[in-house]
């Protein structure tokens, strides 16, 4: 069998000093996906912040091996003033993966290589984010709506990209509305929520 690389036991996460969800237990499993789905304020992107360690759970546990996790939230991340061949060699230099060639064909960006990031289309800079994954070298990819701004063929593109991670042993989890067209797990948020939501304004989610 082969051992799950991503395991989630009994965790509860938080938003703005609230608790969000509660309960959350899943595995994912070399070359596997887990397609999050829920409301809007159902708690994906708190989940994925959560999973990235970009903020503390309230309480249960997360085991994935040290270095491992790549996260793409709503914001591209990129730097402005560098073209696009630099910021993915800088992000490839960060993360030691030197070759950005893979990055450049799977993401169509041959013919951008040279624009600053500044002067793209908002698809164009969602296509270099997640261009940004290829060279990390990382297996564990968290993605939250990767798809904002992408054109139908841009969606197939990230579909056989994330397809090809899968395939090579990667994991992903990707919070999306849309159908990808790869084979996942799905984990709806909506019966995680918290019991006992503190506060008047939380709940938008759940009204
Ligand atoms: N910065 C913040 N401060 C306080 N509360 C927040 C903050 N960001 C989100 N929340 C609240 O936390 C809850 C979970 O939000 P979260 O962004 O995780 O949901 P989501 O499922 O990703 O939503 P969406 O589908 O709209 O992206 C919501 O009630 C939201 O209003």
């Amino acid at each position: 069998m082969v051992e799950p690389l991503l395991k989630v036991v009994d965790l509860a996460c938080a938003r703005g000093g609230l608790t969000v969800l509660e309960g959350v237990s899943f595995e994912v499993a070399s070359g596997s996906a887990l397609v999050l789905r829920g409301p809007n304020g159902s708690g994906k992107t708190t989940l994925l912040r959560t999973l990235a360690e970009l903020q503390p759970a309230v309480s249960g546990e997360i085991f994935a091996p040290e270095d491992t996790v790549a996260y793409a939230g709503h914001a591209d991340g990129l730097k402005g003033t560098l073209s696009v061949g630099e910021n993915l060699t800088f992000w490839g230099s960060l993360f030691g993966f030197g070759d950005i060639a893979p990055a450049l064909d799977a993401f169509e960006l041959r013919d951008l290589v040279a624009r600053p990031a500044q002067s793209l289309s908002a698809g164009q800079k969602r296509r270099l984010g997640l261009a940004r994954l290829l060279v990390t070298g990382r297996p564990v990819w968290l993605l939250d709506e990767p798809t904002v701004s992408l054109d139908v063929a841009a969606v197939g593109l990230f579909g056989r990209a994330v397809e090809r991670h899968l395939a090579g042993g990667g994991i992903a989890v990707i919070a999306t509305h849309i159908d990808l067209g790869i084979d996942a797990d799905v984990l709806d948020l909506s019966g995680f929520r918290a019991s006992a939501p503190q506060g008047g304004a939380f709940d938008e989610a759940f009204a």
